[in-house]
């Protein structure tokens, strides 16, 4: 079998994260693990973990790293045989640390958006939650107002998409995934794009990834987990 890859992106909320895994996990089938879609599953079945991640996060405060990794280390344990993408984890380097501890990366994709153009996006954004599907009215709105596109349920603005929590979160990012990002910076594993717009920086990613998925990994095999 030829080697799985893994790879994370990172980038503060509302860098796109989640549309440019949607992408890739299209383009090169890999599994797409969404940590903040995770979470919200584990808060919708109640399970202890998401009772008490959802103390934080209803204020934009991170959940605690004991509290993400024990979620995060058994699925990806689930996922050897695989190659995937991580969405949103690590956030601190703790969990930086818990991660290396099971895998080795091959890439970090880092996102670095303007801070207003992530308050503009945030203030737009329409989550279908039992997805994780995002929409924006603008850069992509749903086909009917309000409504998913494939189940035709409601959309909802998330509780930490609220102004009062979005502030804190955008704060909280820079400091804390400073040391996360100078580790993969030292690895050399980390590919950062800058711009204000996702069509502009998907290009650049895509060639990157192209260069570095071995052959027989990019056959969309392993489908989003959307
Ligand atoms: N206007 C605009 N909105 C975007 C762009 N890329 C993503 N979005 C929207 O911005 C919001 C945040 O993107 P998302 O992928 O959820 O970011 P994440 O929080 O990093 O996972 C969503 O509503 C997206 O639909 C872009 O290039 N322009
Ligand atoms: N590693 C992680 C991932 C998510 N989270 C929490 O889950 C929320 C939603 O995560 P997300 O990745 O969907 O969203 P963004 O904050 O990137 O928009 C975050 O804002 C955090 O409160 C966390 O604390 N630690």
């Amino acid at each position: 079998m030829s080697k799985l890859f893994r790879a994370v992106i990172m980038g503060p909320p509302g860098s796109g994260k989640g549309t440019i895994s949607e992408r890739i996990a299209h383009s090169f089938g890999l599994k797409h693990i969404s940590s903040g879609d995770f979470v919200r599953e584990n808060i919708s079945a109640n399970t202890e973990a998401g009772v008490l991640a959802k103390t934080y996060i209803k204020k934009g405060l991170l959940v605690p790293d004991h509290v993400m990794t024990r979620l995060l280390l058994p699925r990806l344990e689930e996922m050897t045989k695989y190659s995937w993408l991580l969405d949103g984890f690590p956030r601190t380097l703790a969990q930086a640390d818990a991660l290396n501890s099971i895998c080795d990366l091959d890439v970090v994709i880092n996102l670095n958006i303007p801070l207003e153009t992530l308050k503009e996006r945030l203030r737009h954004r329409w989550t279908h939650p039992s997805s994780g599907r995002v929409y924006n009215m603008y850069f992509n709105p749903p086909r009917i107002q309000g409504l998913d596109d494939i189940t035709g349920e409601q959309l909802i603005q998330q509780e930490d998409d609220r102004p009062e929590a979005l502030v804190a979160r955008l704060r909280h990012y820079k400091d804390i995934a400073k040391p996360v990002i100078d580790l993969y910076k030292a690895k050399s594993i980390l590919y950062t794009f800058s711009d204000t717009e996702t069509d502009r920086i998907w290009p650049n990613i895509s060639t990157l990834l192209s260069t570095k998925i071995p052959i027989g990994q990019s056959d969309a095999r392993c489908a989003s987990t959307h």
